[in-house]
């Protein structure tokens, strides 16, 4: 499925307008073929015509063609360029580093770099947690990926895997301050991505896996969390389950129903699929039915996936066979960390009363909100273009935040749970509604709350490094 901008493009057309043509010929040309303009700079004035920057909202592609032809076949005006923002935004790169204290002199630079800061080296050398005080570590996160599952486009290459890891780098420093670096393996061998990560690791406080697939990415991460003494956490996994629990906790609240009375389908058994199953568990829910490509997964079958036999033991314990409808028929709930399409109207209208319909699929969700909300009483998707936005930037910054200033060895269970719950907490009961089950990515209080949250559970379970350092706000 091609990926469809439901909230639109934002173009930027440079025209040059010959001065017998009025700016109104542009205006009136763009708004016949339904464009929307929201800004209009000049650029450059000659005597015979004047160069703009239009922009414009467009719906899609072919939307695009028609507001360009429309402007095209207008006499006195030339369309020299169409620009996309959303390509704009990414050209060079979306991060940078930057240095902390200026280097203005000799003396500066002998202290940041040699001789001074070989007494810096030595004293790490003889102990090498001083590394956490006197060098980025304490602040610092790799975002490692091979590129093989990125969002939903599947093993696009680790090239292509960088503008999403820039990405997540950049929220990482906007939302929790923290100095997150993408890095891109050309290799997609298990042992090789193990040996990488430990390689680079002294350099890191912690270590965000993201997009590498399933099942490949479980024992890559369980390898990881033994070998090393910083936290190791697969953002697919956990920081997506975190945030799903996180809208379930209020979902439930609105419909009147209790975790332990749900019966949840997970469809797409990948590395979202396992863990957001597992946190339920945790959490209480006793009746989770998974779906994949070939149907339910069958209870105590005998499954090629390591990962799969796990699940047909801790699942769908009415044992039920067959397709999505055969698994969603009578359910409450419905999470989607699959792919487009993959749901249908009918399937919803197979559900309990008041269905909770989690599409979270990437770019593209299960079922798009307007198809399906005549039949659910609360949707929520991964985008930031509707509402309820159920994604893991609610959970990554403060999730790691928390653990590095606690010097957290680990994020374990307890501190998944303490994220999941700090979340839904951000949703003042008197403010729940069907539109606004999960706080905005935007509300500044979730990576505090987070974060602290997240420093207690650490504390608590005796894997903090610092224990005085959890945030009094
Ligand atoms: N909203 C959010 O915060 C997040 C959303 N996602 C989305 O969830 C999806 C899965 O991500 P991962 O678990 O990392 O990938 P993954 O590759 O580990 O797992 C995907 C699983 O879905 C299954 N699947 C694919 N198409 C299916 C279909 N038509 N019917 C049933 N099963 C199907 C695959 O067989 C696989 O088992 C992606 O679209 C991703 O963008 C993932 C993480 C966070
Ligand atoms: C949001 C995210 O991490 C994903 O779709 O893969
Ligand atoms: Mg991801």
């Amino acid at each position: 499925m091609a990926i469809q901008q439901t909230n639109g493009l934002s173009l930027i057309l440079r025209l040059k307008i010959s001065t017998d043509a009025a700016f109104s010929q542009v205006a009136t040309a763009i708004g016949e073929a339904g464009g929307d303009i929201i800004a209009v700079d000049v650029i450059h004035v000659e005597k015979d015509y004047v160069i703009r920057d239009v922009t414009v909202n467009v719906h899609n592609d072919a939307h695009r063609e028609r507001v360009v032809e429309s402007l095209a076949q207008r006499p006195g005006i030339e369309v020299i360029n169409v620009s996309d923002r959303t390509f704009l935004v990414h050209l060079g790169g979306k991060i940078e580093v930057q240095a902390k204290t200026p280097v203005k002199n000799r003396d500066d630079l002998s202290r940041v770099y040699t001789p001074g800061v070989a007494r810096v080296c030595q004293a790490i050398h003889e102990d090498p947690s001083k590394a956490f005080q006197l060098t980025i570590k304490r602040n610092t996160v790799a975002v490692v990926t091979d590129g093989t599952a990125v969002l939903g486009l599947g093993d696009i290459g680790p090239e292509a895997a960088l503008p999403v890891m820039e990405g997540k780098a950049m929220l990482f420093k906007q939302f929790a301050g923290v100095d997150a670096f993408p890095i891109c393996l050309n290799t997609k061998d298990t042992d090789e991505i193990v040996a990488i990560v430990k390689a680079i690791a002294p350099g890191f406080g912690g270590i965000n896996l993201e997009d590498i697939s399933s099942p490949r990415c479980f024992e890559i991460e369980q390898r990881l969390r033994e070998e090393l003494d910083i936290p190791v956490f697969h953002d697919d996994q956990h920081g997506t389950a975190v945030v799903i629990l996180a809208g379930l906790l209020n979902a439930v609240k609105l419909v009147g129903k209790r975790l332990p009375d749900l019966r949840v389908v997970v469809c797409g058994i990948g590395a979202a699929g396992v863990a957001c199953t597992k946190i339920l568990l945790s959490a209480g829910v006793k009746n989770v039915i998974g779906v994949d490509r070939a149907g339910i997964i069958e209870r105590d079958r005998a499954y090629e996936n390591p990962i799969w036999n796990w699940y047909a033991r801790h699942t769908n314990p009415e044992g039920r066979r067959g397709d999505l409808m055969a698994a969603i028929t009578g359910a409450d709930v419905f999470i989607g960390v699959s792919g487009p399409g993959v749901l249908k109207p009918e399937h919803l209208q197979a559900m309990a009363r008041d269905p909770i319909v989690f599409a979270m699929a990437n770019p593209i969700p299960e079922i798009l909100p307007e198809e399906a909300e005549p039949y659910v009483r609360i949707l929520a998707t991964g985008r930031s273009d509707y509402p309820n936005q159920i994604n893991n930037v609610l959970c990554f910054p403060g999730i790691f935040r928390g653990a590095l200033r606690v010097r957290a060895r680990e994020i374990n269970e307890e501190m998944k749970l303490a994220a999941a719950e700090a979340i839904a907490a951000c949703v003042p009961e008197h403010q729940l509604n069907e539109q606004y089950i999960i706080p905005s990515v935007f509300n500044e209080a979730v990576v505090k709350a987070v974060s602290r949250a997240v420093a207690e559970a650490a504390v608590r379970t005796g894997v903090a490094r610092r224990e005085h350092a959890v945030p009094s706000y």
